[in-house]
């Protein structure tokens, strides 16, 4: 039995705090073995009736790359387009990828049509495979942090682009592209905050009691 002491646990605290979604990186590489290390915990992660339903998609390909680039430039014009006023000068000025600098680009995937778990968990509730790919980019995502490597989430893309540019499997559905790198600076409170788009609330906000 493995036991975690408080000061263990006051470092996990510090490394919630600390994560971040990273859209500014330095130039250099990955270490050799550092993506696979980091897929390899991400599968340790729960999943409905053991599933495992995630598929990760190593993006290495330049010309891949460009295309998920373009593809970025395209949807954030779109959704710029979508905000006025105030709210889209705000919009403009915001850096909302690393897709330019990140040494690493990682493509996740659910698989919905896997017979992994024997469907436990799934009847009633099909949408807990997307639930346990997220899953596995949160750990990855914390991961990451604790070796000084950043992540940054990008959701500002066409879903059937990615997958047309990727050439995937027809069922894998689309959930995530990863910048995977080191970032340029650390900071523990969100960018988004620090640019004034939107404010981290309190636990209260969020919680009933019934
Ligand atoms: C599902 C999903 C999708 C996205 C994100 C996150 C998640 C969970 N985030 C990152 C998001 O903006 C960020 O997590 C919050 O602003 C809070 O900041 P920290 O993650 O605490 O640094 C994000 N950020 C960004 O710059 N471009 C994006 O397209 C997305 N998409």
């Amino acid at each position: 039995m493995v036991e975690f002491d408080d000061t263990f646990r006051r470092q996990l605290r510090e490394l919630f705090v600390w994560r971040r979604d990273v859209r500014r990186f330095r130039s250099d590489p990955l270490p050799d073995g550092a993506m696979d290390r980091l897929i390899e915990t991400a599968c340790l992660s729960p999943s409905v009736g053991l599933s495992q339903p995630w598929r990760f998609v190593i993006v290495d390909d330049a010309v891949r790359r460009r295309a998920v680039i373009d593809d970025f430039r395209a949807c954030n014009a779109d959704a710029l387009s979508c905000y006025s006023g105030e709210r889209a000068a705000r919009y403009a000025t915001l850096k909302l990828s690393g897709l330019e600098q990140a040494s690493g680009h990682l493509a996740v995937f659910a698989d919905k049509t896997s017979d992994i778990g024997h469907g436990l968990g799934r009847a009633t509730m099909p949408e807990t495979t997307e639930y346990s790919v997220v899953s596995a980019i949160t750990a990855m995502w914390l991961a990451a942090r604790a070796e000084g490597i950043g992540l940054g989430w990008v959701s500002i893309l066409n879903p059937d682009r990615v997958h047309a540019i990727l050439d995937v499997p027809d069922p894998w559905k689309f959930i995530a592209y990863l910048c995977i790198g080191y970032p340029e600076t650390e900071c523990d409170r969100p960018e988004l905050e620090q640019a004034k788009w939107e404010h981290r609330r309190g636990a209260n906000e969020f919680t009933l009691r019934r």
